[in-house]
């Protein structure tokens, strides 16, 4: 039953975002127009041929049979002198409704069914999809002759159930753009801002749908008609003189011959309808116009590179406050303070979190950190090390078919089971990418003030004021303009601007901010970054800062925790881990930041730690970093607790006492060919490398 129209609902739903403006400016190509004023005017003249149609459907003039277009007779007359035209445009109204009502039966249990397997999760993706699976190996066309020859040709029936058959296709192509839509930051962030779930579909996951709908149902509704046609042609549409499309062709077929033009009034109408249907249907799959501007490209580029801007001059120097507000992200077995969830200077607490794919790798494990008001806290690693995991935990945002499998998060001394009542209230998240964040379906007005009266129980001019007020509390000074504004019409720091202010809503006191600054021109970044630490100044607000730039961490972070495959390896004060780092991987991680200082050449390679971080499912017994570690020893491939370090902090490394009494480090030492990181030890007895 490959019916559908994959490619085409595949090609619409990569750019499914660009709905607003992009569909508008599809409608306008010419494909579109043609497709469109056909099917209205033959929808229209179908609905109306009683009314206007010159002849009787059964009227014979048996003296004028198979006539060519006259006067009298438009486009001819059949083999028992009727008027092609009258007889024509009566029979269009069958296989137009009933076409449009297989489309309403087939979106109206694929669609809500897409939705619900996308929100629900695997458990009942999968019941669901077992299901349609059953309803798609079901023959078609045999099916629907055996549903004939029980109710006759009641083609309207008959329609509805193909409707019926043709849902479980539809789900298909449905569910795989609504997961991806799911998946999108904006409908993260909808509900982070406490939107449930009927809102947040029908709010922000349908209009996203839009575009795919729309193709899918502008193709199916061709192969409706033709389906429609071809149940006629058999004999099984309605019965004479009653007209149909389908029987006028297979009357004409019998004079293809002596008389042709027979077929072509016919013939021509059907496949003018349904080439309207796929005209339609292709102007709307066909890309938007492209939005990235210059600024965007610049930005990604800026994230190869990774710079600090203002900001790098600082880098690894430590932050003026760290050491008075330095809480140390602490390990349980570092700190011991198993019962430290009753410390009432802590707000978070997160102990031996685990977080894993169902039936599959562990994807986090063991990580424990604490968090005080006012502070940050920044997880750093390479990518993949669970950076996000860890900090998507803490909001009960992770992706279908991952979960927290074990440990404890604490929030405000008491364990956060209930996500939903904290999210935008408690906790807020900033994403990564604020252009994808933002719903472009929306007015930054509409997103703002939404989120703002619910929190808030205000009034929409109340919204509003307040809505001006965060625009102006995050650096947006022309905030009229701004909250009139849609998505596309805002620069990369301006969404940023805004995705910030959203966060605020709810008045959080917790702010997950995973890489902020990672989609943002350099100089962007910079303003970003001092926004933020305003804020943490100002309102005292908590920050879980998620980076892989050691630069922004020294710059911004009060703590921090070092992430390798899925383990914090190394944590304690920004201070103190980015001026004498414990572990090696925090070594080499410093050594591989590509930061030069002022008044240095800019190295011809950058350093970079040799190998790659081992994926879930395949981490060694004992150290996780030991195959890319100079320092390894035979006692890492055996498991051993974290130490403690950095007074308040932890390391887990094996060799730390040793390595700390040599003074060992990892520096990267990029001259001419070399491209891995040089090894200095200080000779000291005992040292063992
Ligand atoms: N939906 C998912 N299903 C299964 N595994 C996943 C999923 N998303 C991420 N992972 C895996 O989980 C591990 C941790 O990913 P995570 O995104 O937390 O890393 P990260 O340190 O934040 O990296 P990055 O800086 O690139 O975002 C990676 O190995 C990743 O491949």
């Amino acid at each position: 039953m490959s019916v559908l129209p994959l490619d085409a609902a595949a090609a619409a739903s990569a750019d499914a975002t660009a709905a607003g403006s992009g569909r508008r400016s599809r409608l306008r190509r010419p494909g579109a127009i043609f497709g469109a004023t056909w099917l209205v005017f033959v929808l229209v003249a179908s609905l109306t041929a009683p009314l206007w149609r010159p002849y009787a459907v059964d009227e014979q003039d048996l003296a004028d049979r198979l006539a060519l277009p006259s006067a009298a007779h438009w486009l001819g007359t059949d083999p028992l002198g009727r008027d092609i035209l009258s007889r024509i445009f009566t029979a269009g109204a069958l296989p137009l409704l009933s076409s449009a009502l297989m489309l309403v039966v087939a979106f109206g249990i694929g669609l809500p069914l897409a939705l619900v397997a996308a929100e629900r999760g695997r458990l009942t993706e999968r019941v669901i999809s077992r299901l349609t699976e059953v309803l798609m190996a079901l023959p078609l066309i045999i099916l629907l002759l055996a549903v004939i020859g029980v109710i006759g040709n009641r083609l309207y029936i008959v329609m509805a159930i193909l409707g019926v058959l043709i849902s479980a296709a539809v789900y298909r192509v449905l569910l795989g753009v609504a997961q991806s839509v799911r998946q999108r930051l904006y409908v993260d962030a909808a509900r982070v801002n406490g939107l449930g779930s009927l809102r947040v579909n029908l709010l922000h996951v349908l209009p996203s749908m839009a575009t795919v709908v729309a193709v899918q149902a502008a193709q199916l509704f061709g192969i409706g008609l033709l389906i429609n046609a071809g149940l006629a042609f058999l004999g099984f549409g309605p019965a004479e003189p009653e007209p149909s499309w389908g029987f006028m062709i297979q009357d004409a077929s019998k004079h293809l011959f002596d008389h042709p033009w027979l077929m072509v009034p016919t013939g021509t109408v059907l496949a003018l309808t349904v080439v309207a249907a796929n005209e339609l249907a292709d102007a709307l799959a066909a890309p938007a116009r492209p939005e990235p501007t210059r600024r965007r490209r610049r930005a990604r580029a800026g994230r190869i590179a990774s710079p600090n801007g203002p900001t790098a001059g600082a880098a690894l120097a430590p932050t003026a406050s760290a050491g008075a507000a330095s809480v140390g992200a602490a390990t349980e077995a570092a700190s011991g303070r198993a019962g430290a969830g009753a410390d009432p200077g802590v707000v978070l607490e997160v102990r031996n979190l685990s977080v894993g794919v169902d039936d599959g790798p562990t994807l986090v494990s063991g990580v424990s950190f604490a968090l005080r008001p006012g502070t940050v806290l920044g997880l750093v690693g390479e990518s993949g090390c669970g950076k996000t995991m860890t900090a998507r935990s803490l909001l009960g945002l992770l992706p279908d078919g991952v979960a927290v499998t074990g440990g404890s998060i604490r929030w405000q001394g008491r364990e956060l089971t209930d996500f939903r009542a904290v999210r935008g209230r408690e906790i807020a998240l900033i994403s990564q990418e604020p252009m994808v964040a933002l719903d472009p379906m929306f007015s930054v007005a509409y997103q703002l003030t939404q989120p703002i009266r619910r929190f808030r129980s205000v009034g929409r001019a109340e919204a509003r004021r307040i809505a001006r007020s965060l625009l102006g509390q995050v650096g947006i000074v022309d905030a009229d303009r701004v909250l009139k504004s849609y998505p596309h019409q805002l620069s990369g720091g301006m969404a940023q601007r805004v995705c910030i202010a959203l966060a605020l809503t709810g008045e959080p006191k917790l702010l997950i901010a995973d890489e902020p600054t990672t989609a943002l021109d350099v100089t962007v970044q910079a303003e970003i970054l001092s926004l933020l630490r305003a804020l943490v100044r100002d309102t005292g607000l908590s920050v879980v800062l998620v980076s892989h730039d050691l630069g922004v961490v020294a710059d911004l972070c009060d703590d921090v925790a070092v992430m390798y495959a899925g383990a914090v390896v190394e944590s304690g004060t920004a201070a103190s881990v980015l001026d004498a780092p414990a572990h090696p991987y925090t070594m080499a991680l410093l050594g591989a930041n590509p930061h030069v200082p002022e008044g240095e050449p800019v190295p011809l390679r950058l350093a970079s730690i040799p190998g790659t971080v081992p994926p879930p499912g395949q981490w060694p017994t004992g150290c996780r970093f030991a195959s890319r570690c100079r320092f390894a020893a035979a006692a890492c491939g055996e498991p051993f607790p974290a130490r403690s370090a950095h007074e308040t902090g932890s390391v887990l490394c094996v060799r730390f006492d040793e390595l700390t009494r040599t003074h060992a480090t990892w520096d990267a030492e990029e001259v001419g060919a070399q491209t891995a990181l040089d090894v200095e030890t200080t000779p000291t007895a005992g040292a063992a490398r």
